[in-house]
């Protein structure tokens, strides 16, 4: 077994009568891409920035690299990168010295940083940036940036708050093929996204609801526990179906899906058999169906919304 390099128990922090994060038990070994999911307002950067050591927990215990999180966040600090959600590097300053600084004061210098930089230079596609300001980058080069200067000292441990989002499709994989290479030699990933795609390439993904954990699993795993039967359904008017589907006794929720009509329920074998007796939606026609598998978003679906009767309870 790996050793653990995040351990929370019963972890919680509230601002006044807001429980951002609510009792959050779990351990994630060495190596892990642990992808955090929630809605907005879930309680994911609360979470982060207390692993970070950047608020102090209202409760419960939470340990990095083997330091507690508050207690120990001074040793802790040099030996993680965090990449937040807001630009947070020198505007006035170039790609180089953006680098440069966050080098020296991660104690990086000399032979070593100069070596760092041209790797990161290369791999994260910036070289033809290096002399130009921070502050006039696009937003995605911003976040290539970003996660250069969080790497720069080859931390153990890498911090990620939703580090594509704007970022175009070849910017976001090759931020992706690094972290797999990141992976692969030991470190370890907490990221967070509202990409379900991104997070289907987590080894592991954890939901938040509300500050509290609801799965944590991998993404297959999750996938098992979809017990609902997804139809997908072939009707014109598409639009008009949806919005009556969603309002049929025994459908828990409905989604348009290249163009065709969703349906989330327990029970939608029993529904075909009664709409092959007789279609009762007058005005609509149903021109065919099919069952489907479901996907990351379908079990992000049914755990943010709590349709409880179509998941297999799992404990995080
Ligand atoms: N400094 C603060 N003071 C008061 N309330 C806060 C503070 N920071 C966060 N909150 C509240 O805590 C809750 C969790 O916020 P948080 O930013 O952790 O959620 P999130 O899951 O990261 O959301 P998003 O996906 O939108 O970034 C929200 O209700 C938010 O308004």
């Amino acid at each position: 077994m790996p050793e653990s390099v995040i351990v929370l128990e019963n972890l919680a922090k509230s601002f006044g009568h807001t429980h951002a994060v609510d009792g959050v038990t779990m351990t994630i070994p060495a190596g892990e891409i642990f992808g955090f999911l929630g809605a907005n307002g879930a309680g994911k950067t609360t979470t982060m920035r207390m692993l970070c050591g950047l608020t102090k927990p209202t409760a419960g215990h939470g340990s990095v690299l083997g330091h507690d999180i508050w207690k120990g966040r001074h040793a802790i600090r040099p030996k993680f990168g965090y990449v937040a959600q807001k630009f947070s590097l020198y505007p006035d300053l170039t790609v180089l010295e953006n680098l440069r600084f966050f080098g020296s004061a991660y104690q990086v210098s000399g032979q070593r940083l100069n070596d760092r930089i041209e790797t990161l230079l290369d791999q994260l596609d910036l070289r033809s940036k290096s002399k130009e300001l921070a502050g006039s980058l696009s937003g995605g080069m911003k976040q290539m940036l970003a996660l250069s200067c969080a790497l720069v000292h080859e931390p153990a441990l890498l911090f990620l708050d939703e580090p594509t989002s704007g970022l175009d499709p070849v910017h976001r994989q090759q931020i992706w093929d690094l972290l797999y290479d990141l992976s692969s030699k030991g470190t370890t990933i907490f990221v967070t996204t509202h990409y379900m795609d991104e997070a289907e390439r987590c080894t592991e993904v954890g939901f938040l609801h509300r500050g509290r954990l609801l799965a944590k699993e991998s993404p297959l795993r999750l996938k098992q526990r979809f017990k609902g039967q997804l139809l997908e359904m072939q009707i014109e008017p598409a639009m008009e179906g949806l919005v009556r589907l969603r309002n049929v006794p025994g459908i828990l929720g409905v989604a348009l899906r290249s163009g065709r009509v969703r349906i989330y329920s327990a029970e939608s074998e029993r529904l075909v058999a009664e709409w092959q007796k007789q279609w009762p939606f007058e005005g609509l026609t149903w021109l065919g169906h099919s069952w489907a598998v479901p996907d990351m978003e379908d079990v992000f679906k049914a755990y943010s919304q709590g349709y409880s009767e179509i998941l297999e309870t799992s404990a995080p």
